[in-house]
């Protein structure tokens, strides 16, 4: 299943869409399986501590993608996409992220706004940023909620993402992506 749009993929197997991988496996379930096995193994240990910052956004995907992946850690190199929406060029991730982990600061990173329901459209509003950015080639997604994870425990409130809809979240993603962010607060207010 492609579940990326890319150009000319030189992380993948050849002729497959698969992305090397340091256990070398070559068959996309047993990589997904792996992965999240490899995940959920990191998820247990100390994060790496950080500002909040982009270099903090990296190395939790560093943390999280270590056993998995070489590149863990680093943007990507080539234009990726998914569905009807394309991603960031690589060459304005570095600058575009820097840019939108200022205003995260100049925005107290959340954490002095008066309500949940503050906190959710502000959430929105990054998380809707970052993912159009997308830095990573694989692994958005899961980086973005930890980072929400600390968004949310730094502005003193416990994200339960036993409370996360995954249909619902994923549309609200997508058309946060053209600007619309009301859906994607009312999730993630779902989850604080
Ligand atoms: N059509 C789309 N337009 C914009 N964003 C999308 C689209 N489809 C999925 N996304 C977002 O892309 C992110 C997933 O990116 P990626 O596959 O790199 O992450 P992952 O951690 O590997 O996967 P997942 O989040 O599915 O566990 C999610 O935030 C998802 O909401």
């Amino acid at each position: 299943m492609v579940r990326y749009n890319a150009v000319e993929d030189p992380l993948c197997y050849p002729g497959t869409h698969v992305l090397r991988n340091k256990a070398d496996i070559e068959d996309q379930d047993q990589l997904d399986e792996f992965e999240q096995l490899m995940f959920d193994s990191r998820a247990q240990e100390t994060l790496p501590e950080g500002n909040l910052d982009f270099a903090h956004y990296l190395a939790l995907h560093r943390h999280f993608f270590q056993d998995v992946y070489e590149w863990a850690g680093e943007v990507r190199t080539i234009r990726t996409g998914k569905g009807e929406n394309w991603f960031c060029y690589p060459e304005y991730i570095v600058p575009e992220a820097e840019k939108l982990f200022t205003q995260l600061a100049e925005r107290k990173h959340l954490a002095d706004l008066e309500t949940k329901d503050a906190f959710a459209q502000g959430a929105a509003w990054f998380l809707a940023e970052i993912n159009a950015i997308h830095p990573f080639r694989e692994g958005n997604g899961r980086t973005q909620l930890v980072f929400l994870t600390m968004l949310a425990r730094n502005a003193g409130y416990e994200l339960d993402e036993t409370q996360l809809q995954p249909g619902p979240f994923l549309d609200a993603m997508i058309v946060s992506f053209s600007g619309d962010l009301e859906p994607l607060a009312v999730e993630i207010r779902r989850m604080i």
